[in-house]
């Protein structure tokens, strides 16, 4: 599926092949030529293998969470009669493990996962600049291979350690991947196909989710004999990158603006997009390492203090705040659970349809997106969910009144994740970028991560907590939420589809509802610029 939308992003390339007039606003610096290359296709579908892994780590601890709960409680020694009854199968649909001490691991088994990813997103610019992106992504799936062998070696110690000790590794790794990744890709991509190409990040994720819920069906690897393999999969696609990025060439802007090798950066856009005249990328890059060297470079702290990229910032994190917030993990991780409380009979054949349903929309999302604009799907989507999951509601409490609510409730789900897809699953990603310039935008770019994975960390840990304390009402709290992010979109997110970076800044001035103080805001620039260069 990956491979034949690349393709497909390809052939367009290919009759469209030609080079574009330089605009201000692509000063991210993407390189000017549209020529395409199987070099760049390959490039991007190994850099996209670490989405891929992201995904599958997402979504694989959900279809065997009871069998796993059965595997901790046996190590643990508190398999009790009403655990073994499960085994046998003589269950009733609502059921839940009631031994405490296995649902604190197996919640931290979920949570850690999202600990590892708010830790690493930090360092997303370090890992980047030492040694450039292909080293930095070689370097990382060190990460992504010895988590995949702590799970995949779970029976042979303690099993809940070694998994949440795999978990929280395989975070740290998807942290730094979910940065570089997207980074990487950017920078390789034609300027007029970045976004088609950036959501490809998004897209792979949603695959992984795929994967991850088919081979973890019973009669694949979701059972008491291979739950382990399942998990310890997690690391195998690091294994094939790591051999692809070999041959993949470094990113040009890497090398021309943070290294300043020129002809290493013409070797690398020649690999990627054929033999041509690289002067004008060249030109292009020069004009983005000029804007670098007159702005000033921010650190975290100080972005957190100026008051000039305030509403900026804010917009950014409250983006990935109502990501996460909506309650899109508590389903993924959840799902078959939730699906099994709704009352629907074949629980991980809807885990699957959900996933199914996840990349078609995701695919809608990439198509709409640059037609629709970021504001308006944002808002669709917030919209749509908090309707879904008022919808989930209404299903679960009556399900036990009239049975065909656990259709309503499905149906409810299924609607949930595709508005999540059209807006706020991939947006909040890329439109950082798009309202921060370069100084701020490392900086921006690590708040944002970070923001994104606490809030799943804070879903992944106590949703469950939340379920046994409010039952079947468990999702009017995110509609709530929901509502409240869709005010917000509504009143302070900004449209930026078309806009130049100096057309966004204007209309945060305009919101902050003073006319932009120019003299006080150049003083705080030439401030900041003094104190980073000092
Ligand atoms: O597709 C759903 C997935 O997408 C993400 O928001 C990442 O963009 C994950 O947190 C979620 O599990």
């Amino acid at each position: 599926m990956f491979v034949l939308v690349l393709s497909k992003i390809l052939l367009n390339f290919k009759n469209k092949s030609s080079y574009v007039q330089f605009a201000s606003e692509d000063l991210l610096c993407f390189p000017v030529s549209q020529q395409l290359t199987g070099t760049l296709a390959l490039a991007v579908f190994t850099a996209a293998l670490g989405s891929l892994q992201m995904g599958y780590s997402l979504g694989v601890i959900n279809a065997p969470q009871k069998v796993i709960e059965r595997h901790y409680a046996r190590s643990l020694g508190v398999y009790n009669e009403e655990l073994a009854r499960r085994e046998r199968g003589n269950t009733t649909e609502h059921e839940e493990p009631t031994d405490a001490t296995v649902v604190m691991y197996w919640s931290l088994s979920v949570a850690t996962f999202s600990i590892g990813g708010m830790v690493s997103s930090f360092l997303v610019s370090f890992v980047s600049d030492i040694r450039g992106r292909i080293k930095g992504m070689l370097f990382i799936n060190v990460l992504a291979i010895t988590a995949g062998l702590l799970m995949g070696l779970a029976k042979m110690g303690t099993p809940y350690l070694m998994v949440i000790a795999g978990r929280a590794i395989m975070g740290l790794y998807c942290g730094l991947s979910s940065g570089l990744v997207p980074l990487y890709i950017g920078e390789i991509s034609p300027v007029k196909y970045r976004g088609a190409m950036g959501a490809l990040h998004q897209l792979a994720i949603v695959i992984g989710i795929l994967i991850s819920q088919v081979i973890g069906l019973d009669f694949l690897l979701g059972n008491d004999d291979m739950w382990h393999v399942l998990l310890g999969l997690s690391g195998a696609p690091a294994i094939l990158q790591s051999l692809l990025l070999l041959v993949c060439p470094e990113s040009p802007r890497y090398l021309y603006i943070k290294l300043g090798k020129v002809e290493e950066a013409c070797k690398s856009l020649k690999r990627l997009k054929g033999d041509y005249d690289t002067s004008k990328d060249i030109a292009e890059m020069q004009a983005e390492k000029e804007e670098v060297m007159n702005e000033a470079q921010m650190s975290i702290l100080r972005l957190l203090r100026s008051s000039v990229y305030r509403q900026q910032l804010f917009v950014a994190l409250m983006m990935h705040l109502s990501q996460q917030f909506s309650g899109i993990n508590a389903i993924f991780y959840y799902s078959t659970s939730i699906f099994q409380t709704a009352g629907v009979g074949q629980p991980v054949y809807a885990t699957i349809g959900m996933g199914v349903i996840n990349i078609i929309f995701t695919l809608v999302s990439v198509m709409l997106v640059d037609r629709a604009g970021r504001r308006t799907l944002t808002m669709v989507g917030l919209g749509g969910m908090c309707c879904c999951a008022v919808a989930m509601t209404v299903g679960m409490v009556f399900q036990d009144v009239y049975s065909w609510m656990s259709y309503l409730s499905m149906a409810a789900i299924f609607l949930f994740v595709s508005f999540f897809e059209i807006g706020p699953g991939p947006i909040p990603w890329f439109i950082v970028a798009e309202i921060f310039s370069q100084g701020p935008r490392p900086a921006a770019i690590a708040l944002a991560g970070c923001c994104n994975w606490t809030c799943n960390f804070i879903v992944g840990m106590f949703f469950p907590y939340l379920e046994g304390l409010c039952g079947n009402y468990v999702f009017v709290i995110f509609a709530v939420l929901l509502f409240g992010f869709t005010v917000f979109t509504y009143m302070r997110v900004p449209e930026t589809k078309g806009k130049t970076f100096e057309e966004i800044t204007a209309v945060f001035h305009h919101k902050r509802g003073a006319p932009p103080s120019k003299p006080q805001e150049e003083a705080e620039m030439v401030q900041l610029k003094s104190s980073t260069e000092a």
